[in-house]
């Protein structure tokens, strides 16, 4: 196996990277895990030289989460949970692994046919830029467990992190080979999908992006997981616990500046209860700090680039001139500190009298921008939130355990959250309905994902001959 995915991407190991793509910084750069230990992290763009080095797994967990925050700009307190979360999942991957079992099935005449769970062969991971280092994690660690290989292309925004898991299962014993991380834009990736040896590609990234992933797969007949975009409904009833809503709607909407493919974005909040909520949830969004990512203190951190600022920044204007009111935010936030002034923060923004057929509702923002909607009734909101390409995730807050399950029924998307929002462990599946795409990620159902049956059917008599 490891010959085979040397054989995909030549020059490729376990801890070693071959840099195609010229516009990242890492180009013409190898980066090359270092022996020693308990030295420090050092990351050097000027060199291009990156060294993730040994230490307690504490020490490692704040290592990874300071590169993570240079990676993507998120905030160092959810870039520490994004790594705990990634080591959640490969333990949880390692423990099933020994767990993966066929069926017995008995037939006549003492017959019997049993199915064995066999590995795929080399699985192309396609990674997203807002959870780099997550993203390799949920792909490789199932991928590793049910006995595949994996070629892993981070996206080229954030190139860092997954090279550094290399090195952990390098460290780790995995055979060399077996992970390798592969860096690139476009081109390399279309590479990878193309390849005839790779069985199976798992992405995560825009729908646009998704549908040629499905079409290059589809002339070599690959296996394909979809992890794209989404425009979730948040519905909160006015029989809701209005303190927790209200988190929930922060939840929803801010964790990694916005760019959060399951956020829920559109929040319609049942009129009753909307000048309550609006003054609860603006209060709270205007007290978000944001700045320097590495601060301890620091909640919002910047976002991935100039274009997307720009890109964000833009569907605040249009959502203005479509008649939305921004109630704050939504502008380019510039942080006293002189070192982050060309760093690309916005303040979070909130936008009231939206209606369903604007932009900034109908399109995917992947910024930090809530838009509030009011509805009357359950049968209407539900028929709204329903009504969009999109269906990754959805919640509901209400007291109401019955409507709260009826609602989760009739939403159509791959996760509903009861009285929460944005939650993700391990042990639960995530993946989207409709353009949001398919297959799942975490849970035990992910095998399936990353595993094919074989049945073998054993005769215990003589056989049966017609001829
Ligand atoms: N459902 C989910 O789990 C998640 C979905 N997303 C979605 O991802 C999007 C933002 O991420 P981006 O990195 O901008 O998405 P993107 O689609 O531009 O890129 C995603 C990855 O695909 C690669 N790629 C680009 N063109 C390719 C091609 N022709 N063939 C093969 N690979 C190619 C990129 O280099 C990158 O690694 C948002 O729409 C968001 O909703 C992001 C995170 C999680």
């Amino acid at each position: 196996m490891a010959q085979a995915i040397l054989d995909v991407m030549p020059g490729a190991s376990t801890g070693t990277v071959q840099v195609s793509d010229p516009l990242n910084f890492w180009a013409g750069k190898r980066v090359e895990p270092r022996q020693q230990k308990n030295a420090e992290p050092v990351f050097e763009p000027a060199t291009g030289d990156c060294f993730f080095l040994l230490g307690s797994r504490w020490e490692k967990r704040e290592k990874i989460a300071k590169l993570e925050v240079i990676n993507n700009g998120k905030s160092i307190t959810e870039a520490l949970v994004d790594i705990d979360i990634a080591w959640q999942c490969i333990e949880y991957y390692a423990g099933l692994a020994g767990a993966l079992a066929g069926q017995h099935v008995q037939l006549p005449g003492g017959a019997f046919a049993y199915t064995r769970r066999e590995p795929l062969g080399v699985c192309v991971g396609i990674g997203a830029w807002n959870y780099p280092f997550q993203i390799a994690a949920w792909k490789s660690a199932p991928a590793l467990a049910c006995g595949n290989a994996m070629v892993f292309k981070p996206s080229p925004f954030t190139p860092v992190t997954a090279v550094i898991l290399a090195e952990i299962y390098k460290e780790a014993g995995v055979p060399d080979g077996l992970f390798c991380v592969v860096q690139g834009g476009a081109e390399t990736g279309t590479i990878l999908c193309q390849h005839p040896k790779v069985a199976k590609v798992s992405f995560t990234g825009s729908v646009p992006t998704g549908k040629k992933v499905m079409e290059m797969s589809a002339k070599g007949v690959k296996q394909v997981t979809l992890e794209l975009g989404g425009k979730s409904p948040l519905i909160i009833f006015k029989d809701c616990d209005l303190e927790n809503a209200v988190r929930g709607a922060l939840m929803a909407n801010f964790l990694t500046q916005g760019q959060v493919c399951c956020n829920g974005t559109r929040v319609f909040v049942q009129k009753d209860i909307m000048p309550q909520f609006l003054e609860e949830v603006v209060k709270r969004t205007k007290a978000i700090l944001v700045g320097d990512p590495l601060l301890d203190s620091t909640r919002m951190g910047a976002l991935i680039n100039k274009p997307h600022l720009e890109k964000v920044l833009g569907f605040v204007s249009q959502a203005k001139l479509q008649g939305a009111r921004v109630l704050c935010g939504g502008e380019r936030f510039v942080p006293s500190d002189p070192k982050l002034v060309n760093g690309y923060f916005m303040s979070p923004c909130v936008l009231d009298n939206c209606r369903d057929d604007m932009t900034c509702v109908k399109e995917e923002i992947f910024g930090p921008v809530m838009s509030v909607l009011p509805f009357d009734t359950e049968e209407e909101v539900v028929q709204r939130a329903n009504n969009t390409t999109f269906g990754l995730a959805s919640g509901v807050f209400t007291r109401d355990i019955s409507r709260a399950h009826r609602v989760a029924e009739n939403l159509e998307a791959g996760t509903c959250f009861i009285n929460n929002y944005n939650i993700s462990p391990v042990e639960v599946p995530f993946g989207g309905y409709k353009m949001s795409g398919f297959g799942r990620e975490n849970g035990q159902v992910t095998i399936e994902y990353y595993s094919q049956l074989k049945t073998v059917v054993v005769e215990m008599g003589d056989v049966d001959n017609y001829f």
